[in-house]
């Protein structure tokens, strides 16, 4: 079986493949100092807890955060006996085209979700991502990840107004009643959230509007949901965009050896 793994500037996503569905996903905070011995002790044991029963054999990996990676390749070897598949590596394939300036290391996140947002719903795509940072994947018809955009994350936001505002508390995102906040609290989550949607709509129509074409928006990551309940943002909200992803790499790899 296999074992995805997606690490995020803030958290790390492991699941379980079995073939045909995930049987297991757990999540733990990004730590890049955190050993073999640890993932491989955490992970065995809330397998154990969900009596979830796999064999891995085989793992992939998509990290934004590069010091990361050595621990989770001694993971595979040590405890699993295999050589991981890491996204962004020469020896990783993709089945979609890169067209950037050259010498751009692209987030191999954004490589995953151009995959998988290709692989689900086909070209002509806007991939945002509510991770650590915003992120827009610009999908091309033929799959080809085109470029994008990087935004501030929505905590990011929240926390650097803190940070640097004496008197401002640190607050929890989430929709306000109104637009007009009448304290302190009203008021930043006014500002980060009626900010947001205006910052998606405005860069998905201009995205648009440079294609010159219709796009399909997908959105997935931490905090999709928030704005996917509350404005009409995007055409669908897919949870597990990067995982697929990953799978959809991983078949391509096997098959392509
Ligand atoms: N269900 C949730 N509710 C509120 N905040 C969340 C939720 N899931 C994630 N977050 C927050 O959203 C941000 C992005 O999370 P995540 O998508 O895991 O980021 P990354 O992939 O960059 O590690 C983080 O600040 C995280 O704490
Ligand atoms: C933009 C990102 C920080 C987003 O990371 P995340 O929010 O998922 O942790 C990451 O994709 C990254 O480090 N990218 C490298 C630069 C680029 O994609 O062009
Ligand atoms: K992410």
């Amino acid at each position: 079986m296999l074992l995805a793994v997606d690490c995020g500037n803030t958290n790390t996503v492991f699941s379980i493949w079995d073939g045909t569905q995930f049987i297991g996903t757990w999540r733990t905070s990004t730590e890049w100092q955190r050993t073999a011995d640890q993932y491989y002790v955490w992970l065995s044991t809330l397998m154990k807890f969900q009596k979830v029963e796999a064999d891995i054999t085989d793992m992939i990996i998509s990290s934004t955060v590069p010091r990361v990676v050595f621990n989770l390749r001694v993971l595979a070897d040590r405890y699993f006996h295999t050589r991981p598949i890491v996204v962004g590596k020469p020896e990783c394939r993709l089945p979609v085209d890169v067209r950037v300036d050259a010498g751009t290391a692209v987030g191999p996140d954004r490589l995953v979700n151009t995959v998988a947002g290709y692989d689900l719903f086909g070209g002509d795509l806007i991939v945002v991502d509510f991770g650590t940072a915003t992120t827009f994947d610009v999908v091309a018809s033929d799959g080809a990840y085109i470029g994008g955009v990087i935004a501030p994350g929505v905590n990011l936001s929240l926390e650097a107004l803190h940070n640097a505002a004496a008197a401002l508390p640190h607050v929890d995102i989430s929709k306000p009643q109104a637009v007009i906040g009448t304290n302190t609290v009203a008021c930043m989550q006014s500002g980060i959230f009626w900010g947001y949607v205006g910052l998606v709509r405005e860069i998905c129509a201009r995205i648009k509007a440079e294609r010159e074409r219709e796009m399909r928006v997908i959105a997935t990551g931490g905090l999709a949901p928030l704005f996917q309940q509350a404005v009409d943002l995007f055409d669908t909200y897919q949870d597990d965009l990067t995982m697929h992803g990953l799978t959809v790499i991983y078949n391509y790899n096997k098959d392509t050896a």
